[in-house]
């Protein structure tokens, strides 16, 4: 046997050893997961239990970065923690995820980033879907994007929270990446037709123009669905992402094609009950003022003089016609801090309406 052999013998030996003593680690912590939902269970027998705890989860995971004595980066160890506690919630009980559809999309990606892969993610045709679905108690949570770094708001996912009573009990940011792809099976022939979600197309025009200038651009409901047309029409690519890829088996004809490197979109997660303080949190809150000079600077005022982070400000045109002005605004911090208390309640005394969407954790992974 050579010396390379008989090391990698010694090493495989140990790496055996190790996985042996990881699996019974994390066996052991799996059944303190279900002990946990026991105990659960038998402190509210006849309520709804909320078996997922996001500011747990949050807490958990921003330990592991801490505390991660590498070579892993930070961001790798978190995520396999992130497939460790997805597996033992659903020990506890298996959870199912409403996703702005269908398969293949970036929300799914989203959805499996922020719930890893132990869920049951649910497919929808559009963002009220969603909606519907959790506020029916059908799915335990939903997924829908927010906001893109490139196109801005996606002003459908905010106008849904003048109506429904759902919360906001989480974010996730996910790195879009787009490419061009293409059938295996039809590779090399000329391109005279790109699919691909309006969105997409939006985040990649000027190295479609570039690159493709010309070529026949039409805009389906979603990137899967490009995939999907490319994958059985010859002549065609899609600009969509790795999910949509890897579903319809295209290949990569030019990767990363996003016109802006650092291209991330913004998702929600929604459900329905109030999320305790994590220790690094968020508020989201929407407020309607009465139309007259100075409003918005009243509004923001109290923010200003608390020393409190205002991290977004959106203003949306009142669909009711009864409200002149309708903004969404998220800050940080969590609403059941003093300061924050101090501040909603300031803004609640000027406001015509103040709605309270939720305080989540801000995004660990
Ligand atoms: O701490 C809890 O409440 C748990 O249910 C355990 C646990 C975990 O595996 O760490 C599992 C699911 C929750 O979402 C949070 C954490």
């Amino acid at each position: 046997m050579s010396d390379e052999q008989t090391r990698l013998g010694e090493l495989r030996e140990e790496i055996d050893s190790l996985d042996q003593r990881i699996m019974e680690l994390i066996s052991a912590r799996a059944r303190c997961a279900q002990e946990v939902a026991h105990v659960k269970t038998d402190a509210h027998p006849e309520e709804d239990v909320f078996f997922y705890r996001p500011e747990r989860e949050a807490q958990v995971l921003r330990r592991i970065k801490e505390v991660n004595p590498g070579p892993l980066p930070d961001e790798e160890m978190a995520r396999l923690f992130r497939e460790i506690m997805s597996a033992c919630l659903a020990l506890e009980k298996p959870m199912h995820i409403a996703f702005l559809g269908p398969v293949g999309t970036f929300t799914q990606a989203a959805a499996l980033k922020h719930f890893g892969h132990s869920v049951v993610s649910v497919p929808l045709p559009a963002i009220d879907a969603v909606f519907r679905e959790v506020e029916s108690g059908a799915a335990n949570y939903g997924v829908v994007p927010v906001e893109n770094s490139t196109e801005g708001i996606i002003n459908h996912t905010l106008d849904m929270f003048i109506t429904s009573p759902l919360k906001i009990c989480g974010e996730v940011q996910l790195r879009i990446h787009h490419h061009l792809l293409v059938s295996p099976e039809f590779q090399g022939q000329e391109i005279t037709r790109i699919y691909s979600h309006q969105q997409s197309f939006a985040q990649c025009r000027q190295w479609l123009d570039a690159h493709h200038y010309g070529v026949e651009r039409v805009t389906v409901s979603s990137n899967a669905e490009a995939a999907r047309r490319a994958s059985v029409e010859p002549g065609t690519a899609a600009v969509a992402g790795d999910m949509a890829a890897g579903l319809y088996g295209l290949d990569t004809l030019a990767g990363n094609i996003e016109d802006w490197p650092d291209n991330t979109t913004r998702f929600l997660i929604i459900g329905r009950e109030d999320i305790p303080a994590s220790g690094q949190d968020k508020t989201s809150i929407l407020v309607s003022m009465k139309n007259e000079p100075g409003a918005l600077y009243q509004l923001l005022e109290p923010f200003h003089r608390q020393g409190v982070d205002l991290t977004r400000v959106e203003t949306r045109p009142s669909p009711s016609g009864t409200w002149a002005y309708v903004f969404y605004i998220d800050f940080e911090g969590h609403m059941d801090d003093e300061i924050a208390g101090k501040v909603l309640a300031e803004v609640e005394h000027d406001a015509v309406e103040l709605k309270r969407l939720g305080s989540y954790p801000i995004g660990v992974l």
